[in-house]
């Protein structure tokens, strides 16, 4: 079995880092937000943290590809942003000087710039590609709520290594006001598992899906926003499987998180328009660590999430994440509601 150690651990320090800059801006009254031409939210963060990652990423591997979300167009148009986020680069560079020898410093704002734009590969089914959301769940980040910094190694369009951080998850979920932040990191074949952000030196405790006997126990997560899910098809599918517990909320990959440490079950993401293609960085890393954790994800039909074919996942529909023994039932309840709907 191909080894993978050195990748996962390159991806605990690019998204500890990451989370550095991305935790000063959620505290911080100015965002720097832009509207991007799919009318989704963007704000310096999201570009400082991609800078962060890749600079990271690219140290380490010089020979690798990255698909990320952000680009640097704006910032090339605007010095106003381009000098904020350079701020942000430089500080999180500099309250982790300790990190600069796995993966480096950023020079300047050319660099920082030359850095994001490495974000523009095509993915594919060749060779080593990183998959990088720098913040997901951006609205949940401008709300005041859930987010995460993501990063997985796809090899041969099969992920096999990455980092999870949830910067405004609780350590402990019985604790939910105490300490916030933990980082997942997983690798294909090894198991997944968690920290608290606050100990980047704890080896970290394994992560293990909560197993149920009775699916009318289950809870699930789906997204805070209903313009990504359909939030009444969920509500449907739960009641069809006998589920009443309330549907935990959360926005970003932190659903992943939630479920592979046993604080709910199952992810549902039911698409809400037909011509949506989930993108690759929104699931690469989430995915693995439910699977290593215990679970299966697949698409809304059952079938496995491809990561092979570009930037998206264009031969799947949504997203069906839950406990191994429970998943086929899920699925099963999913098409009924699908083929109910289109009656
Ligand atoms: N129409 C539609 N359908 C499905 N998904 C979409 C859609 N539009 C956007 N996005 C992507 O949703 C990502 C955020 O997902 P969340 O799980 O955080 O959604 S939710 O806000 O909690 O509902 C979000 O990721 P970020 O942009 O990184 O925040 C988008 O990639
Ligand atoms: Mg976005
Ligand atoms: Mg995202
Ligand atoms: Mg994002």
């Amino acid at each position: 079995m191909a080894d993978y150690t050195r990748e996962r651990q390159i991806a605990e320090l690019a998204v500890q880092r990451a989370c550095l800059l991305t935790d000063k801006v959620y505290y911080s009254r100015v965002k720097g937000t832009v509207t991007k031409g799919d009318n989704s939210p963007v704000t310096i963060a999201d570009f400082g943290a991609q800078a962060l990652v890749i600079g990271a990423v690219h140290k380490a591997f010089p020979e690798d590809f990255i698909v990320g979300e952000e680009d640097a167009k704006v910032l090339r148009a605007e010095k106003d942003k381009r000098d904020s986020v350079w701020d942000l680069v430089k500080s999180a560079i500099e309250e982790s000087r300790d990190l600069s020898d796995s993966i480096g410093v950023i020079e300047d704002t050319e660099e920082m710039l030359a850095l994001i734009d490495r974000g523009s590969h095509e993915g594919g089914s060749v060779g080593r590609i990183w998959a990088l959301d720098p913040i997901d769940g951006t609205k949940g980040f401008l709300r005041g709520d859930q987010y995460a910094v993501c990063l997985a190694l796809m090899v041969d369009g099969k992920v096999q290594a990455g980092a999870l951080g949830c910067p405004n998850l609780p350590v402990d979920p019985a604790i939910p006001d105490g300490e916030k932040g933990i980082m997942l990191s997983v690798e294909r074949g090894k198991g997944a598992t968690i920290r608290p952000l606050s100990s980047p030196s704890s080896p970290g405790t394994p992560l293990r899906m909560r197993s149920i006997s009775s699916l009318s126990r289950a809870s699930f997560c789906e997204g805070v926003e209903s313009g990504h899910s359909s939030h009444s098809q969920q509500a449907a599918i739960a009641t069809a499987l006998g589920i009443t517990n309330p549907s935990v909320k959360m926005d970003s990959q932190a659903k992943y998180a939630t479920i592979a440490r046993g604080v709910a079950d199952i992810y549902l993401r039911l698409p809400v328009s037909a011509d949506y293609e989930e993108k690759i960085w929104d699931h690469a890393v989430g995915s693995l660590i439910v699977e290593e954790a215990g679970g299966v994800v697949s698409d809304i039909h059952g079938n496995p999430l491809n990561f092979a074919v570009g930037r998206t996942l264009k031969e799947n529909k949504g997203i069906v994440a839950a406990t191994a023994n429970i998943h086929k039932e899920v699925v099963n309840a999913v098409q009924n509601e699908l083929t109910g709907s289109l009656l």
